[in-house]
Formats: C-alpha cells, structure tokens, sequence
C-alpha cells in the first residue's frame, strides 16, 4: 500500500506501509542504532516522533516480551529500508508487522532513508505527516505545516506512571505508599530505596536498580517534594522523557526543592530537568542524537564511552552557574553530555546509562550513584 511521507518544508518521500492503511503526525528524526528496534519503539521519549532507521533491514529477529522497555509503543510512526517479515530469532514470540498493528502504528518501507537522513541532517528535524490515504502531497505538506512541534509541548504527562509502583520479578508491581514515613537509615527490608520520578522511564533503568540490591519506587511525574520524601528515599532518580524540557517547570521546581535533601540522578530529559533546576537553560539542537554509537568523553577519568542517546534538546553549557560542572561532553558535537552539582550531590548524563539498546560502557553511572548516596548518608 503506498504511503506519502510529507516534510514541513515541501520535500515528499514515497513508501508502503506494510501494517495497513492509516495517518501519522510527528517530528522526523533518524536513529543510527543497527540494531534494538524494539526497544527504540517502547522508549516512551519517541512521543510525538517519527522515527527512520538508518540501518538498512529491520524486523529480522521479531518481537520478543523481554525487550520491552516500556507499556508499548509511544513513537508516531516507524519508517525503513527493508522491512524483513521473515523473522529468525529464539526469543521471538512475533513479528514486528503484528506487533505494530497491535498497537496501531503505522510501518512504512521501501524507503530512501539514506535521502530522509540526509535531508534532516541539511535542514535539521522537521514536522511531518506520513498518510496512505491523501495522495495530495500538496494537502500533506499544508497539515505536515500546521501540525504542533516538540517546543512547548509537555509530552511527559501522556506516558508518565498514574500508579506507585517498584520492580519485583521483572516485571512492574502496582504499591501503596508507606503512610509513616521511615528514616533513611531504616531501608525498607533492608533495601537502598530509590524515589524514580517517571517521565518516560525505561524499565531497563529499573533492572539496573534491581541488579544493584537497590528498591525502586516510581512516582508519577506530578508528583509533589512532599510526597517523595515521604518514603524517606536515600536518592531520587529522575528519568528520560519525551518532550520540549523547557515546558515541565514543575518538575524542575519539583526536583529543585529536593537539591541537597537527598541524591540526585538525571538520565536524559532528567538531565535536562536538573540543568534547569540548577539554573540552566536549555536549547533544541539541530538534528538531536539518536543512535547507539555516540562517542563521549568522561572529563574526570579522560575515558571515552559509546554511548545510546535518544535527544533533541540539550543543556546550554553558556548558562550553567557557579557549583555545576560540565563532566562529560559529546566528542561529534562538543555539547553537554553531563552536569554534576557536587555540593548538592546531583548529577546527570544527556544519553542512556541503562543501555536499551547499546553498549554497556556507561552502566558504571549507577554505581557512582550507589557510591555519592553511600557517602551522603555516612
Ligand atoms: N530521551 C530523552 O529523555 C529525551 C529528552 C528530550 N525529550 C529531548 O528530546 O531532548
């Protein structure tokens, strides 16, 4: 079935959806991951995006439960090269047509996405509208214009948590909030409890957690600085998200009143909130990162990590005050890839730790955050 892919700007790609009829909205951008689909598709931070692929063939290993990083699919629509329907792997339970239809998304392939790529990397990310149904490319350039963009808009409170709840067997169990609140140094069952603010989280976040011996406990983004300190929490982890970070000043006024109350980690748009809390702002870049082969640079140990990165929005290293240092920078671009407040015992990274898809070189962050909540309580 062929699909138009409409850009803002009056450029149209051809395709066909291989998941049936049907429309979607959403600012275009590319990931350069070759492999994690799946978990490109649950990562809740796609919200409002339409994602291409750069890598040439996708699908050939299906869908499988485990790789699930989230509830489901929050990107807008999923656009390749070469979709493979025959699939091939022991984990697989389907395949990716089906699960795409499943949560009704829309699959587009035979694409030129070397072309796409290249467009977004020359005029930076736009709107567009991809559709199966008009076949007016001049009407799809007209709605792919008028549609809303990221800026401005919170997302997060479309896919944040409305229950509480921690991680228990891999999988999310729904918790009532202890009512009296316990001191830090009595953990629950002898647990390092973590207070997750979830603004788009990624389960593996939580499994990394769970590794670690730590309990996790996600609240909803809404949530208030009393609620969260009153489970007594030895840290606050505050997530990824979808999103323009410039529209969530209550969660930054959230996160800024816990700064030095207890520890505090930011992991991608949770970067981005505890850049404003501390005085920061931040800025859309041209084309974002969205890969899973980013190289940055660890300006204390002089290290270089590969990194997994999902991001439009960055943290303007101009505007960042006395107390809070850049720690790690982007080696492509030089931006900001980390911010650390040591007096308040706050940091964050700009790309994924957690590694959902992508290398593992940056998991060593939850243990530094396990290292500075150890020596805050002490
Ligand atoms: N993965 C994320 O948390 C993305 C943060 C933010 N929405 C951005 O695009 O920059």
């Amino acid at each position: 079935m062929k699909a138009l892919i409409a850009f803002e700007d009056g450029k149209v790609f051809e395709g066909k959806s291989f998941t049936g009829p049907g429309e979607a909205v959403g600012e275009v951008v590319f990931n350069t991951a070759m492999t994690g689909y799946q978990e490109v598709l649950t990562d809740p931070s796609y919200k409002g995006q339409i994602v291409t692929m750069t890598y040439p063939l996708i699908g050939n290993y299906g869908v499988n439960s485990q790789d699930i990083e989230s509830s489901g699919i929050h990107l807008e629509a999923f656009v390749m090269r070469e979709y493979e329907a025959e699939y091939s792997n022991w984990r697989a339970e389907k395949s990716l047509k089906d699960y795409l239809i499943e949560n009704g998304k829309l699959g587009i392939h035979q694409v030129d996405t070397r072309a796409i790529t290249r467009h977004i990397r020359l005029k930076g990310a736009m709107k567009a509208v991809i559709s199966t149904e008009i076949s007016d490319p001049e009407e799809l350039v007209r709605r792919a214009k008028e549609a809303p963009g990221l800026e401005g808009r919170d997302l997060v409170k479309e896919v944040t948590t409305k229950n509480h709840y921690s991680w228990i067997e891999d999988r999310p169990v729904e918790i009532i909030l202890p009512t009296k609140p316990s001191s830090p140094n009595q953990s629950i069952n002898n647990k390092w409890r973590i207070a997750c603010i979830d603004c788009g989280l990624k389960f593996n976040q939580l499994r990394l957690f769970v590794k670690r011996g730590v309990e996790p406990i996600v609240f909803p983004c809404t949530a208030s600085p009393e609620e969260i300190l009153s489970i007594s929490p030895h840290g606050c982890f505050v997530s990824n998200g979808p999103g323009d970070p410039a529209a969530l000043q209550y969660i930054v006024d959230t996160v800024r009143s816990l700064l030095g109350k207890v520890p505090i980690f930011g992991i991608c748009l949770g970067h981005q909130i505890l850049g404003q809390a501390l005085g920061a702002n931040t800025y859309k870049l041209k084309f974002g990162h969205h890969g899973a082969n980013q190289p940055v640079k660890d300006l204390e140990t002089g290290k270089i990590e590969i990194t997994s990165q999902n991001h439009g929005f960055a943290v303007d290293e101009r505007t960042l005050q006395d107390g809070v240092k850049v720690t790690h920078v982007n080696l492509n671009d030089n931006t900001v890839e980390g911010i650390e407040a040591k007096d308040l015992c706050a940091f964050s990274v700009q790309y994924h730790p957690e590694n959902a898809p992508g290398p593992h070189d940056s998991e060593y962050l939850f243990d530094r955050f396990l290292q500075k909540i150890r020596t805050f309580w002490e």
